[in-house]
């Protein structure tokens, strides 16, 4: 059986509830815009293989719930996760100042960047 894929990366989704997350996901993985929003209970995630270069790579991407109440369990994806989307709407002040507020909590519980030596400007 050929290989699925090459590299797996595993991404995050993070933002206030409302600010676009489930769509952002579902309009890269499927090309789809559904209007409606339907909180995220929990976490929840889509997957899309890519050629790059002639290497197959998977992304996984976690789409968690904006909601303060699911938090406990969204957090403890934070730490595995290897690339982190922090979401606001534009029309929404509220929602980008918050984006400190979700910075520090992935801070608080994620240790050194290992890729920082190899970024790309
Ligand atoms: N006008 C406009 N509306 C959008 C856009 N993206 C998302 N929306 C609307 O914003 C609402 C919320 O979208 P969701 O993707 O469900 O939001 P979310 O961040 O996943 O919300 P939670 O799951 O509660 O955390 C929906 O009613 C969408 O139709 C956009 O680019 N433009």
């Amino acid at each position: 059986m050929a290989k699925q894929y090459d590299v797996l990366f595993r991404l995050l989704l993070l933002g206030d509830s409302g600010v676009g997350k489930t769509c952002l996901l579902c309009r890269f993985t499927d090309n789809e815009f559904h209007p409606s929003h339907i909180s995220t209970i929990g976490v929840d995630f889509k997957m899309k293989t890519l050629m790059i270069d002639g290497v197959k790579v998977r992304i996984q991407i976690w789409d968690t719930a904006g909601q303060e109440r699911y938090q406990t369990i969204t957090k403890q994806y934070y730490r595995r996760a290897q690339g982190i989307f922090l979401v606001y709407d534009i029309t929404s002040e509220r929602s980008f100042q918050h984006i400190m507020k979700w910075a520090s909590d992935v801070d608080e519980v994620s240790s050194n960047c290992s890729f920082e030596m190899n970024r790309r400007p």
